[in-house]
């Protein structure tokens, strides 16, 4: 057996890898003129869909349909993998050798050229190892530029079946870590890792739930793990969606390329504050509103509030019958309202026509005790005596007595005709419509947060959950932030939390009784339009066959109703997932676990978590929400009635596959070793990542005067702009509006013994004014954000301002200044007041304790 050529003398390197890239090259070449040709396939595909359409048969709708799409669907895939198209090669010991690309290329005879990355068949080309080679003798990776392959890097997994073969390379995996960063993720599909590769193709049933420090490819392999899924089970998951839920709208932001660079646009993404319609978090809470709002409680204070009398509910209902008034007061109807409740499982707004029903029932009450009816029959038959006088006086013949009220016969279910009678007179007032409209409203979940910044009413609702001061803070919070006036969502200042908060109010308000639909024969038949969509273009089309039908409860109400009715009175139906990917889950409110598990009551999951960087404090009950949301339990509050929430919950014990990513790929050595000594302050027992990549760049931490920050956050920018060419991340603290004067630092829990000696007395917050002076001037790639904003992002460098404030600012402080020093690939400057901070960071001192 011959030993393997490997690099010898530089000249004979050039050589032997200039031919080994030579001869990949003209594979190369093949399997993309054959993509050229399936995509001429496809366009004939598609032209061929459209003939049949302009043909327009009805019986060949389905399949022109089904063939425009595939059409569509594979020209796209096509395009998408133009880019780098064959990336890996694995030789095997039988001899056989295997091309691995963005997606499968067979010749017209069916013989493959390149398999789908995602393909049971390119599983070993991410698995194999030196101590497990799975038959694999030599790994490949190409690295392409366009259609060019521009350099190699060979893996020998099995020297001993390695007959001749040729091994180059040098690092290019580890060099490309170190690439520069153009402030949107890639994918990483020709450099998966095994660990990496192993949560990729996890079961799709279930939970997968995967740990690792900060750059570990969390994000990236769930990224992969969506376009895995809906690739080996597209139509479990492509026909219901798979939701993609991220911590704020920078991060998807960050993300989104990642997925249409996979060929896959069918997911769904969304930061937590864009997870609900009509609604949109404009700014983050200060960690003690947070913890506020995010806590399980609140789940039972928005139950309360939404029985609670509504804001400008009349006192007293007063209708006039027969000349009888009848009321009811304020303790009638309170007790009312309770009954409602009680019996209207949850869903409030649905629940008005019954609430009409209850109004009449306890009127007709009060008519009878106030001796209504016998008033009521007194005047019919005056009326009657009145009516056979001018009967007799014209000769005709008197009313026959049958007939006359208090007869027998009409005695025979005169009650029934008495009430049938009251009930439609009374529904017919005015009066009664009016009070009803006001004492039941149809209520937006926005109008009810709103009147929680009422302390009154938010006292009421709170009942023992909450303490005075926590009542005072979140009604300040709400009537700051919301306004009395304003209807929309967009006008308010929404937080984060406050989202999840609306979804809440939201499944407990329910829809309001919705008109039933009446589908008119369609006008005329566009044969490009099936079920509203235009197949061509994508495009939606409105449907004016589909015209409402209003039910005629009762005429005065929903006249009434009609005149008031806004646009955003018509709620959507909440979306369900079949799988939902959330990241940076350690972060997630119990409040927030909700509102998603609303979206995947049938869904599985995979949970993405670093719980070193959560700034959640009370992470046990995180978890119980979690898995309340996952199905291992149920959530408390009752469902709707609504459809959808009719169905029974998944079984409640569900698999769960768990991961942990041990290898950082985003840091170098130098500025791992930074994020680590933060890490022994915040968690002394938690194990850092081991970071691959050494950059010969030491971070530098810098002792400023306070007076001076401004000046040497920016000019310490100015000196990393000479130094990288992508992004340069500015983080600051958070801004803390609504801090409760006087106080300048929350405690420090995390690390008592750290605390003393880190915290002190001032810690500064951060304006948006101080974030502009900041930024002025600077180009687009260099960005300031706070800390929390930060979360899962990553920058070629990185400078952190103050990490004594970062740290004081919340009690899970030390833990968010983790995520800040975690987020440079490259560089790493961090300006602090305080010479102690300075000396910790560098490791020149231990920290105490
Ligand atoms: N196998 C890989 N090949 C190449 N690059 C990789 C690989 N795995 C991860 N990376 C890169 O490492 C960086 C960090 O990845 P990612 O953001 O997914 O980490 P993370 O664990 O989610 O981090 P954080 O917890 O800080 O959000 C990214 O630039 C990603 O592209």
């Amino acid at each position: 057996m011959s030993s393997p050529v490997t690099d010898g003398s530089a000249k004979t390197t050039e050589t032997v890898k200039d031919q080994e890239i030579a001869a990949e090259q003209r594979y190369v070449d093949r399997a993309y003129a054959r993509l050229e040709e399936m995509r001429e396939d496809a366009k004939a595909m598609l032209r061929e869909g459209y003939r049949q359409a302009l043909a327009g048969t009805k019986g060949s709708l389905v399949d022109r349909d089904a063939m425009v799409h595939q059409a569509a669907l594979r020209a796209q895939a096509l395009d998408v993998a133009d880019d780098g198209l064959v990336f890996g090669r694995l030789d095997l010991s039988g001899g056989e050798i295997r091309y691995i690309g963005r997606i499968g290329v067979r010749t017209p005879d069916h013989d493959s050229l390149v398999i789908d990355w995602r393909a049971p068949a390119a599983e070993d080309f991410y698995r194999a190892t030196p101590e497990d080679p799975r038959g694999v003798v030599r790994r490949r990776v190409l690295h392409s530029r366009g259609h060019t392959v521009v350099d190699l890097e060979d893996d020998l997994l099995d020297p001993s079946a390695a007959d001749g073969m040729v091994v180059v390379g040098d690092g290019a995996f580890l060099a490309s870590l170190a690439r520069t960063r153009e402030g949107a993720m890639r994918d990483i599909v020709a450099t998966i890792q095994r660990e990496q590769d192993e949560v990729i193709r996890a079961p799709a049933d279930g939970t997968v739930l995967v740990r690792g420090a900060p750059g570990t490819g969390k994000t990236a392999v769930a990224l992969h793990r969506v376009a895995y899924l809906l690739f080996r089970h597209r139509r479990r998951f492509g026909s219901r969606g798979v939701l993609v839920v991220g911590p704020n709208r920078r991060f998807t932001a960050y993300i989104e390329r990642v997925l249409p660079s996979l060929g896959e646009e069918s997911a769904a993404l969304r930061s937590l504050g864009d997870l609900v319609d009509g609604v949109s978090a404009r700014t983050h809470d200060t960690p003690e509103l947070a913890r506020l709002k995010g806590s399980e409680v609140m789940a039972r204070v928005l139950r309360r509030a939404v029985t609670d009398h509504p804001p400008g509910a009349p006192d007293e209902l007063r209708v006039v019958h027969k000349g009888v008034i009848v009321r009811l007061d304020r303790a009638r109807l309170d007790r009312l309202r309770a009954d409602l409740h009680r019996r209207s499982r949850g869903s409030v707004n649905a629940a008005r026509a019954r609430a009409a029903d209850a109004l009449l029932d306890a009127l007709w009450e009060r008519f009878t005790d106030l001796g209504g009816p016998e008033a009521a029959a007194q005047a019919e038959e005056a009326d009657a005596g009145l009516w056979n006088a001018l009967l007799a006086a014209d000769g005709l013949a008197a009313l026959d007595e049958g007939d006359a009220p208090g007869s027998s016969r009409a005695r025979s279910g005169e009650r029934d005709t008495r009430r049938e009678q009251f009930d439609a007179r009374v529904r017919e007032q005015r009066e009664f419509a009016q009070f009803l409209l006001a004492w039941w409203p149809l209520r937006r979940p926005l109008d009810v947060l709103r009147s929680l910044g009422d302390p009154a009413r938010l006292r009421r609702a709170a009942g023992r959950d909450l303490d005075r001061d926590a009542v005072t803070r979140l009604a300040e919070a709400w009537s700051a932030a919301l306004g009395p006036d304003s209807r929309s969502g967009t006008e308010c200042v929404l937080t984060y939390q406050d989202i999840a908060l609306l979804d809440e109010l939201d499944a407990l308000l329910g829809s309001p009784p919705r008109p039933p639909a009446r589908r008119r024969p369609a006008a005329e038949d566009d044969p490009f339009v099936v079920d509203g969509v235009n197949i061509l273009t994508g495009e939606e089309i409105a449907d004016e066959s589909w015209e409402p039908e209003m039910q005629e409860l009762t005429t005065s109400i929903e006249r009434l109703e009609r005149a008031r009715r806004v646009d955003d009175e018509v709620v959507e139906e909440r979306p369900e997932y079949a799988h939902i990917v959330v990241d940076e889950a350690q972060d997630l409110s119990p409040m927030q676990w909700r509102m998603l598990g609303r979206r995947g009551r049938h869904a599985s999951w995979t949970i993405v978590e670093d719980p070193a960087q959560s700034a959640w404090e009370d992470l046990d009950a995180a978890r119980r929400a979690m898995d309340a949301a996952l199905g291992v339990d149920k959530p408390s509050p009752r469902r709707g009635r609504s459809s959808s929430r009719r169905r029974p919950r998944k079984p409640a014990a569900r698999a769960r596959y768990e991961y942990e990513l041990t290898t950082n790929y985003r840091n170098s050595t130098e500025i791992a070793a930074v994020a680590s000594r933060v890490l022994a302050l915040a968690l002394p027992d938690a194990r850092p990542a081991r970071a691959v990549r050494t950059s010969g760049i030491d971070p530098v931490v810098r002792v400023v005067p306070e007076a001076d920050l401004i000046s040497s956050a920016r000019a310490a920018v100015a000196e990393l702009l000479t130094q990288v060419e992508g992004t340069i991340g500015l983080i600051v603290p958070l801004e803390l509006r609504n801090r409760p004067e006087g106080q300048t630092a929350l405690p420090l829990t995390d690390a008592p013994d750290a605390a003393e000696e880190h915290t002190g007395a001032a810690a500064p917050s951060w304006t948006a004014a101080d974030r502009d002076r900041l930024a002025a001037g600077f180009p687009e790639r260099v960005q300031v954000l706070d800390v929390l904003e930060a979360k899962g992002l990553e920058f070629d460098a990185a400078v952190i301002v103050t990490p004594e404030t970062v740290a004081a600012q919340s009690p899970r402080g030390l833990r968010v200044l983790y995520v800040a020093v975690s987020r440079a690939t490259q560089h790493l400057t961090v300006l602090t007041t305080r010479p102690e901070w300075r000396d910790t960071l560098t490791g020149d001192r231990r920290p105490a304790g």
